[in-house]
């Protein structure tokens, strides 16, 4: 039995040839987890013009920036049907990378860092690890940030960015590999980190005990600006966040989001070079997101400032990102402007579906787009090539599929789907 009706171009799969999968011998290129593709492993990001440690494109046709997954595997994702084969057949588009300034503001080489394994709980009196591995929280980062970049990373929790960020902050110590801000050797000389850059993490209870103003002004002074200064600053800095009327409310009475919001005020008083913020919009409503996409945006534009962001919301990324390195399992993954990355998924189309009951699957096109989707719950994601997903549209607005669906939306590939073409877990990743 076909596995799709109606005529529909969802034919069985292709055989291979021309114009047909590609075959299957290595590539040379990177594979994600280092499987499938013989090469070794990649996992390094420099913008255009920087670095010439770390060629910007693969020469293999075919390959992409630094997506270091072979194109070929995106196939595999969706099965075995002739939506895979389609998918598999297309070219990868090239990406266009925006082009960034050639002076590195940070550079980090070959980072490492593991977390010692956890004893396990005492038995008859001795302690033993015995089962318990060491945690390889990053693998060999390489990365290169322009001045005046927002520069982000994204990845699903536990990836190691928060890691990565301690080690570029000075808090935490590298097992191998270097790291430079603004022309310092911070693994040398970790303590001139608090000099250089201002850094939000992502537990910040430290000021709950001050009011809203005092945590901006505080910041400011230990930043080097006498108090007439630090309290232009602290107040121009509550009024860009829309925080002025809780100005005098210690941190320890706001809500979550509230809370986070006066961290960031705090962060941004008094002016560092670069900025390093671990999640700064958590739990903030849309109104206080973009006004710290605003206020980063503005000191870029006006002090150069750079900036990098780490993030698991897909839409923060694609929103003010300038560049972004997908971070799973410790390695960098992939990284390129998010307009490059998207690319890279070619022309997809994302197809929801929301149903409200159980889908007719007696209706044998629903059917089909059921072995192809993700599912979670009532909602089925499918990424396919337009013309299937115009067939499908077709099908679930009309008769017993349309009676049965609650809500259906389209959309052009996000950096989500970057992330799952790349073999990363959606389920990390967030879409507000
Ligand atoms: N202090 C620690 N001791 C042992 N393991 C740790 C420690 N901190 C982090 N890890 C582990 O290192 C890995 C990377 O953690 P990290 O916090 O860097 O990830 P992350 O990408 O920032 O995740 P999240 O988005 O949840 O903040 C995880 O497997 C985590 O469990």
């Amino acid at each position: 039995m076909p596995v799709f009706s109606l005529g529909l171009p969802w034919a069985p799969p292709a055989a291979p040839g021309p114009g047909g999968p590609r075959p299957a011998a290595p590539c040379g290129f990177p594979d994600f987890r280092g499987s499938g593709c013989a090469a070794p492993r990649a996992s390094a990001c420099a913008p255009p013009g920087i670095s010439p440690r770390a060629p910007r494109r693969s020469r293999a046709p075919g390959h992409v920036g630094y997506v270091t997954r072979c194109p070929r595997a995106r196939g595999r994702r969706v099965g075995s049907g002739a939506v895979a084969s389609s998918i598999a057949r297309a070219e990868p588009a090239t990406a266009a990378p925006r082009r960034a300034p050639a002076q590195a503001a940070l550079s980090v080489r070959g980072l490492v860092k593991s977390y010692p394994a956890r004893r396990a709980p005492r038995r008859r009196g001795r302690a033993t690890a015995a089962g318990a591995r060491p945690v390889l929280a990053n693998d060999g980062i390489s990365l290169e940030v322009a001045r005046g970049e927002i520069f982000g990373l994204l990845g699903p929790n536990g990836a190691g960015k928060s890691t990565l960020v301690r080690q570029l902050t000075g808090l935490l110590r590298p097992d191998a590999g270097g790291i430079t801000l603004l022309g310092h050797d911070l693994v040398r000389h970790p303590r001139r980190a608090p000099r250089l850059l201002a850094y939000l993490g992502q537990e910040s209870t430290a000021l709950d005990e001050l009011t809203v103003a005092l945590a901006a002004e505080t910041t400011a002074r230990l930043r080097g600006l006498d108090t007439a200064a630090a309290r232009r600053e602290r107040d121009a800095v509550l009024e860009e966040l829309g925080l002025t009327a809780l100005a005098g409310r210690p941190l320890k009475k706001l809500s979550g989001g509230q809370r986070r919001l006066a961290c960031v005020a705090a962060a941004l008083a008094g002016r560092r070079q670069v900025l390093v913020l671990d999640e700064p919009t958590t739990g903030m409503d849309p109104v206080a997101r973009r006004a710290v996409w605003a206020a980063i945006d503005r000191r870029r534009a006006q002090e150069g400032t750079t900036v990098l962001l780490v993030t698991h919301n897909v839409i923060e990324a694609e929103t003010v990102l300038d560049r972004v390195a997908v971070l799973d399992a410790g390695r960098v993954i992939a990284c390129d402007t998010p307009g490059g990355l998207k690319a890279t998924v070619g022309s997809e189309v994302r197809v929801e579906l929301v149903w409200r009951g159980e889908p007719p699957r007696d209706v044998p096109d629903i059917e089909a787009a059921r072995r192809l989707a993700s599912i979670a719950g009532r909602r089925w994601t499918l990424r396919l090539p337009p013309d299937l997903a115009r067939a499908l549209v077709s099908t679930v607005t009309q008769g017993p599929a349309f009676a049965a669906l609650d809500d259906f939306t389209l959309a052009t590939p996000s950096l989500e789907d970057v992330y799952l073409a790349l073999g990363g877990r959606g389920d990390g990743l967030v879409r507000a």
